[in-house]
């Protein structure tokens, strides 16, 4: 475990959160090193090369994260240009790195093309176009997957599915054998694979392998016209335990893939995890500022907010809140929520926690969708983030000044 109690204080591996936070200061993001690596593991012990695993970015992006997974032999699953700058930046290689997202910019197309990335997982007819025409500007071919929706019920939370003919992502099914046969026809675009990205949080397998055969089944049609399919990615989404569910076992997920893909033959595997590989890496801790106790409700006031942890306030999502320091003290049922301006600023309901001015909160699993989706609402600075690993602990981001708030704000230049 990479978050447990040693002596009544809850340490991340070895290293003592209540020290962190006195260092540090709070909200602060620790993550945990060995968890992450551990968790990357997993899916590699069970992925030959030439398949390949691509860390979804969006997961996790600061820097000593991609740097650690980069070291670890990771390919990235970037949505902008921003984060291939970031991937670049952490020493990933531009060559193992796959572009999703429905709406790239022309200078995005330019940047990852210039930079030599695998490849585009182009999500519309109208981009697949636009890639060529920018292809075309540069003397190049772009190297394309084409990402289908395969219209498959994912069963999470409806802001976080993506492979219904409702969302907004991937080429409808029924369009996709028109696409192709326009993709073999573009002279800058070279169709290599398809792709489809069903959704987040997802906890069975059968989503997963309902789209699999999907996509195997269009391969297969597509390749008996002679367009030759070479690879597959089936994109990220396996869930990980926010309140004790059971999870999908990535061995059997892989495996199933694995035999699935090698009946049809001839066909490299992609994966783009990102919660399942540093999600239950992470906790964001927070000071008790104050409580305050109505007729009908207790609340703890802590100082982290939902611009730090966006999960409950967007989709209700569960974060376990535990204690740092543990107490012997009864417990009460309180609502745990932060200092912004809204009532959706909570980061747990009805909870049982005894707390009292001055003591730290853990909030659970807070690795993945934490700080990458973390504002400054209310003017507020983002919180450090610190990577433990075993007894050291580096700090990975500085807390945010006051003054980097304002940067690149002006005053009216007319006068009063
Ligand atoms: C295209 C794509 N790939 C991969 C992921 C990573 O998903 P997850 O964090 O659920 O593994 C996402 C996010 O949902 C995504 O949109
Ligand atoms: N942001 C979501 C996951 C969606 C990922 C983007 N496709 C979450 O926190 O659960």
């Amino acid at each position: 475990m990479s978050f447990d109690y040693v002596n009544g204080i809850l340490h991340a591996e070895q290293c003592n959160i209540n020290e962190l936070s006195d260092t540090y200061g709070t909200p602060l993001y620790v993550y945990s090193q060995t968890q992450i690596t551990a968790n990357w593991q997993r899916f590699a012990a069970y992925w030959p090369a030439p398949h390949k695993l691509c860390y979804a970015v969006k997961a996790n992006s600061n820097l000593a994260v991609l740097n650690l997974l980069a070291r670890l032999g990771a390919g990235f699953d970037i949505v902008s240009g921003g984060e291939l700058a970031r991937v670049l930046a952490a020493g990933g290689k531009a060559k193992d790195v796959v572009f999703s997202g429905v709406a790239k910019s022309q200078e995005e197309m330019a940047y990852a093309l210039e930079q030599g990335i695998y490849c585009f997982n182009v999500e519309s007819a109208a981009e697949l176009e636009r890639l060529n025409q920018v292809a075309e500007t540069h003397g190049v071919m772009a190297p394309v997957s084409l990402r289908v929706n395969p219209d498959v019920d994912a069963q999470t939370h409806p802001y976080i599915s993506t492979g219904l003919k409702a969302n907004k992502f991937g080429i409808a099914m029924q369009d996709a054998r028109a696409v192709a046969r326009r993709a073999m026809a573009l002279p800058n675009i070279n169709l290599q694979g398809l792709d489809c990205h069903i959704g987040s949080q997802i906890l069975t397998l059968e989503p997963f392998l309902d789209a699999a055969d999907i996509m195997l089944n269009l391969i297969h049609e597509l390749r008996e016209e002679g367009i030759q399919i070479t690879h597959l990615d089936m994109g990220g989404g396996m869930g990980i335990p926010y309140q004790q569910e059971r999870t999908p076992d990535v061995s059997v997920y892989l495996q199933s893939l694995l035999e699935r893909a090698e009946k049809l033959g001839n066909l490299t595997l992609l994966l783009e995890p990102g919660r399942a590989i540093v999600g239950n890496a992470g906790a964001l801790i927070t000071t008790v500022e104050y409580l305050k106790s109505g007729e009908d409700k207790n609340f703890v006031l802590v100082d982290a907010a939902m611009n730090d942890l966006m999960r409950p306030a967007l989709y209700q999502a569960y974060h376990d809140i535990i204690p740092v320091r543990q107490c012997d003290a009864d417990t009460a049922i309180v609502d745990v929520v932060g200092p912004v301006c809204e009532t959706g600023d909570f980061l747990g309901h009805a909870r049982h926690l005894s707390a009292q001015e001055g003591d730290r909160l853990a909030v659970m699993n807070a690795g993945a969708y934490g700080f990458t989706m973390s504002s400054n609402y209310n003017t507020r600075p983002r919180a450090a983030e610190v990577m433990v690993n075993g007894g050291q602990v580096q700090l990975i981001r500085e807390r945010e000044r006051l003054e980097d708030l304002w940067k690149g704000e002006y005053l009216l230049e007319t006068p009063e």
